[in-house]
């Protein structure tokens, strides 16, 4: 599936007796056919109250504690196969519930963002996470610098542009910020742009995925970072390079992630070793 164009795969575990490992992963991802963004794993609930478990890997085989993107493709396989519009699962990082629209659009509540430095984590005391030490390029004329930090049920930081943010070498520093050792469990790495008080325009360097189209907890991060330092509003429309999201950051500190999620194919795979078989009926699943 994909979720504003970045890839997702759902599988359907419910009914097997093996877990997705993240050996499997690795090999889903070193396939053209199959090669992801996250893999959204469906098991059976382990908790009351809540419709299932959803594990998260990223493409290089480790665990997510959120993806509000492959989340908005969990609701769109599961909304198709029972009929339902309202889910409540628990994950990784905690408990999240979602809803689908009639106009196929898909809320999810992405929960409380967290600014407190030793729940990001850091590894360093900061008193204020809106503006934390850290910087690319020369001391004393910095390409990026001083960024603001959150966990939206993973680690983010949010550098501020004022330039188009087509125009950095995200690939370049990317991949240095997220293994920085101000990031005991790495980072994701987003540059931001404010067009106005309504409107954000991103681009993220994804922990363990890379260069994406469309991080949801990305814009999360972006959008209650702008707000808490007085940029934008509590509501705004966030632009990603596969799209538009909505983000509402609600009075009761919830914040609501709204967007789009599509069917791209379906078919069969060994859990434990990733060999893929693609469905022959594959549009099927649309
Ligand atoms: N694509 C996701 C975020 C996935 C998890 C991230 N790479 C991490 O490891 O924290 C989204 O849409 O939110």
């Amino acid at each position: 599936m994909n979720g504003l164009g970045n890839r997702i795969i759902v599988a359907d575990m419910r009914s097997a007796s093996a877990r997705m490992t993240s050996q499997a992963a690795i090999a889903l991802a070193s396939d053209p056919i199959t090669d992801f963004d996250q893999i959204m794993v469906i098991y059976p609930p382990r908790a009351t109250g809540t419709d299932y478990y959803i594990d998260i890997l990223n493409r290089d085989g480790s665990q997510a504690g959120a993806c509000g993107n492959g989340t908005r493709c969990v609701v769109r396989a599961l909304a198709g196969e029972t009929g339902k519009t309202n889910f409540t699962f628990q994950t990784p990082g905690g408990i999240v519930s979602a809803r689908e629209h009639v106009d196929g659009l898909i809320s999810v509540d992405m929960g409380k963002p967290e600014f407190s430095w030793d729940k990001i984590p850091l590894t360093e005391e900061f008193a204020d996470t809106r503006n934390i030490e850290l910087q690319v390029g020369p001391i004393d004329a910095p390409l990026l610098h001083t960024p603001a930090a959150v966990s939206m049920g993973n680690p983010h930081i949010v550098f501020w542009v004022e330039q188009d943010v087509r125009s950095y070498e995200l690939e370049k520093f990317g991949p240095l910020l997220e293994n920085h050792p101000l990031f005991p469990e790495r980072v994701n790495v987003t540059i931001a742009k404010v067009e106005d008080r309504h409107h954000l325009i991103i681009r993220t360097w994804e922990r363990g995925a890379g260069l994406t189209l469309a991080c949801g907890t990305a814009a999360c991060a972006a959008a209650v970072n702008a707000a808490r330092t007085g940029r934008a509003e509590r509501q705004v429309r966030v632009t990603l390079p596969g799209g538009d999201l909505h983000i509402d950051w609600r009075a009761d500190d919830h914040v609501m992630m709204t967007g789009p999620a599509e069917w791209e194919f379906s078919g069969r795979l060994d859990p434990e070793t990733g060999a893929w078989e693609r469905d022959t009926d594959a549009e099927d699943a649309a």
